[in-house]
């Protein structure tokens, strides 16, 4: 029974699951006109929890009458003995009738223990995945380790770093990877899409540890030091920024506890955000954002998340730029906004924009696992048959 409690939850699990995930996206259910088909896929799975449900009524039904029909066929053998043992005279009828008085008061709390166990099962088929989760230790502690009192002065290297992801662990994605990049540059990060730019930024959040390698921040490996210091001073911002349903003022302010109205404008302004936010939204700073910032445009949001990283005043910076194109405007008023946000900062950019692959102190051209080139724009540009240069005239790094 716990067995098959644990199957009815599971397939409960993966029909939520299927919901949840084309509820979220029911514009691009709707934009490929998928809503029958994902509806057919939503009954599949609705038709698989039914089965197992049935299965497990039938099973409970099943004990439930095996221990009603033990309970009754044992009064009947007991008033057959007993009504035997009356005529032999060996016993009264009072003496009868009191045995089978407390053999049914016994029979029926044995009774109700067997629905305790019944329910135990139940809960035990529920409860056991989410103890699965539970007793699960992360491989890297949330907190815990080094806290200079001090910010870092923001010097980075990776040495001879090897990675594959956990699920994947016989396709390594970096192999015998070095990079320094002094504190204050910018560099930005140059590569085919799948070539592991990404991979490298989760790297120095300590999202992963690599297998081989490590990952310095002024000379002191990122393993040293507590994860919530280390991620107080790298700020990000991703290539589709993620906000959460609330306000415009809660999405800037995420990740830091103290901050004062005065600070939460000037860095709108610094993010080119506030003429948005003040003039185009009904409520100003407290105009609700949807779920996943659903009612903000892809470069509102962009510059809500540069906001937020500006908020956070961090040393380091991380920067995925998206790849999808903008509108000259929003473009303009993104890179002047990340400009700004670059100042006095390392930066560490995923490049897809020729602006910033030509404004970066160096790029780096990451090929096969490795740091293949290392130079500045028109260095690299001066090698001839240079990847970069390759890169760059099939116009794979650009969008
Ligand atoms: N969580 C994951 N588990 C397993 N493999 C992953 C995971 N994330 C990424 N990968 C794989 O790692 C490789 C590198 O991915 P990554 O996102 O770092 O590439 P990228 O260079 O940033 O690409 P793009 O420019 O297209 O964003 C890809 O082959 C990808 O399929």
């Amino acid at each position: 029974m716990v067995v098959s409690g644990v199957s009815f939850m599971d397939s409960l699990a993966a029909s939520n699951q299927v919901a949840e995930e084309r509820i979220s996206n029911i514009r691009t259910v709707k934009a490929f006109s998928q809503e029958k088909k994902e509806m057919f896929q939503y009954g599949e799975k609705m038709h698989e929890v039914l089965k197992l449900s049935v299965k497990e009524s039938l099973m409970r039904g099943l004990f439930f009458a095996m221990t009603g029909f033990a309970g009754n066929f044992i009064i009947i053998s007991v008033l057959y003995s007993g009504g035997l043992l009356v005529s032999e005279q060996a016993i009264s009828v009072g003496e009868l009738s009191s045995f089978l008085l407390y053999a049914a008061y016994t029979g029926v709390s044995i009774g109700g223990l067997s629905t305790f166990y019944s329910d135990i099962n139940r809960g035990l088929g529920a409860s056991s995945r989410i103890w699965e989760i539970i007793d699960r230790k992360p491989s890297i502690p949330i907190s815990g380790g080094l806290k200079p009192l001090t910010g870092p002065k923001g010097d980075i290297s990776f040495q001879n770093i090897v990675f594959s992801y956990p699920n994947r662990p016989d396709a390594p994605i970096i192999n015998g990877l070095n990079l320094e990049i002094p504190s204050g540059q910018r560099y930005a990060l140059v590569g085919h899409s799948g070539s592991g730019k990404s991979t490298l930024g989760h790297l120095l959040l300590r999202l992963y540890d690599p297998q081989n390698g490590q990952i310095c921040l002024d000379k002191t490996d990122i393993k040293i030091y507590d994860p919530v210091w280390l991620h107080s001073h790298i700020g990000v911002v991703s290539q589709e920024p993620i906000l959460f349903s609330g306000t415009v003022r809660e999405n800037i302010a995420y990740g830091r506890e103290q901050f004062t109205e005065n600070e939460i404008i000037d860095v709108a302004k610094e993010a080119n955000a506030y003429d948005f936010i003040v003039n185009k939204f009904p409520d100003g700073f407290n105009t609700v954002v949807g779920e996943r910032g659903v009612l903000l445009s892809g470069g509102q949001k962009q510059r809500i998340a540069i906001s937020r990283a500006l908020l956070k005043n961090p040393k380091i910076l991380l920067l995925d730029e998206a790849t999808s194109a903008l509108d000259a405007e929003s473009e303009k008023l993104i890179q002047e906004a990340l400009q700004r946000l670059s100042k006095g900062r390392t930066v560490l950019t995923i490049a897809h924009r020729l602006s910033t692959i030509k404004n970066a102190d160096k790029l780096a051209v990451l090929f096969n696992g490795k740091i293949v080139e290392l130079d500045s724009y028109d260095a690299l540009m001066s090698i001839e048959n240079g990847l970069f240069k390759k890169l760059n005239k099939n116009q794979i790094l650009t969008s």
